[in-house]
């Protein structure tokens, strides 16, 4: 068997069109969605992350608002800059990227920025709300795994998943995620015991964990869908002294030939990640504008 690709890069491409086209609606009505992206300091993933952003952002039709801060900058004039953005009319939603400097509690920020402006979902009243299914903000790297895996497979109700990592970014969420379909959802770790059997139960394998192709294609369950929330930057000898290219957890050759549907590294989750914080970003203009939000996330006819 050979698995399906997932090509999260056409299905995010999709996405940003669709919305796209609600944006050009609201422009007629005088609203334009802003989202502020604040960096600080010079971490090289935050780096690629907010080039690819900043250009997409607008090629959908919003305003982008950059604030890049030298590394050294202090939590207070971190938290201002949070509070001007929170008072801000024209920010419809406030990334602040992560990881941030040693001297700068994330916590704080990320409970500083008013939810109601979280397109991350790293708000605790965001993840609360997403525990107990209210309506919220759902941190974009979970949403774009979910709307990848119905991608291949609508109905997911009854459905072992296994979530491989319990980050408060991605694995916590993405459990919740998929509890929300009806899945029985496992969350693996470090500590998990015989991590490789844990994940041959999984009809739906999220691996977020930050280890280059850990997950082998013996761990996988025959037509699994296997979604690899992984970028990580490994050397590359093949290409040349000093090269290096970049692979996800999973062992993508090994795991395709089991599994029935598989995301690649990279054009896989990474790109949905960006245009589910596009999503987020639209929702927040919504929300706070008492309009509608048009339904973006599925593909129509
Ligand atoms: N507050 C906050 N929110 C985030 O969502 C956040 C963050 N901080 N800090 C950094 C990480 C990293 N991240 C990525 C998103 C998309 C790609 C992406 O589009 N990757 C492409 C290219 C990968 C490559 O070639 O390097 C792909 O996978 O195809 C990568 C990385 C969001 N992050």
């Amino acid at each position: 068997m050979s698995a399906t690709i997932i090509d999260g890069k056409a299905y995010a491409a999709g996405l940003r069109t669709r919305i796209a086209e609600a944006v050009s609606g609201f422009a007629r009505q005088g609203v334009v969605p802003g989202l502020a992206v604040v960096l600080v300091g010079e971490d090289p993933a935050s780096q690629i992350y907010v080039r690819n952003k900043a250009r997409q952002t607008m090629e959908v039709g919003m305003s982008s608002f950059e604030h890049v801060l030298p590394a050294s900058t202090s939590e207070a004039a971190l938290l201002g800059l949070v509070a001007k953005l929170n008072a801000d009319p024209a920010v419809d939603g406030i990334l602040v990227q992560l990881p941030l400097p040693k001297q700068i509690d994330a916590q704080k920020v990320i409970e500083a920025i008013d939810p109601a402006k979280d397109v991350d979902g790293f708000h605790p009243i965001n993840a609360g709300k997403l525990m107990t299914g209210v309506p919220g903000f759902v941190s974009c790297t979970p949403l774009g795994c979910l709307l990848l895996v119905q991608s291949v497979r609508r109905e997911l109700a009854g459905l072992d998943a296994v979530v491989v990592g319990r980050s408060n970014i991605v694995g916590k969420p993405m459990a919740q995620l998929l509890v929300g379909q009806s899945c029985t959802v496992t969350v693996a770790h470090s500590r998990t015991r015989d991590l490789p059997e844990v994940c041959r139960r999984a009809d739906i394998l999220v691996a977020a964990v930050g280890r280059p192709e850990m997950v082998r294609g013996d761990w996988i369950k025959p037509g699994a869908i296997v979604i690899d929330v992984g970028i990580n930057r490994v050397p590359n000898p093949a290409a040349g002294e000093g090269k290096t290219k970049v692979v996800g957890d999973v062992a993508f050759a090994e795991a395709a030939s089991v599994a029935s549907a598989i995301t690649p590294v990279p054009g896989g989750v990474g790109p949905m990640t960006i245009a589910c914080l596009l999503r987020n970003t639209l929702q927040a203009a919504c929300v706070r504008r008492g309009l509608e939000m048009p339904p973006v996330d599925m593909a129509r006819g």
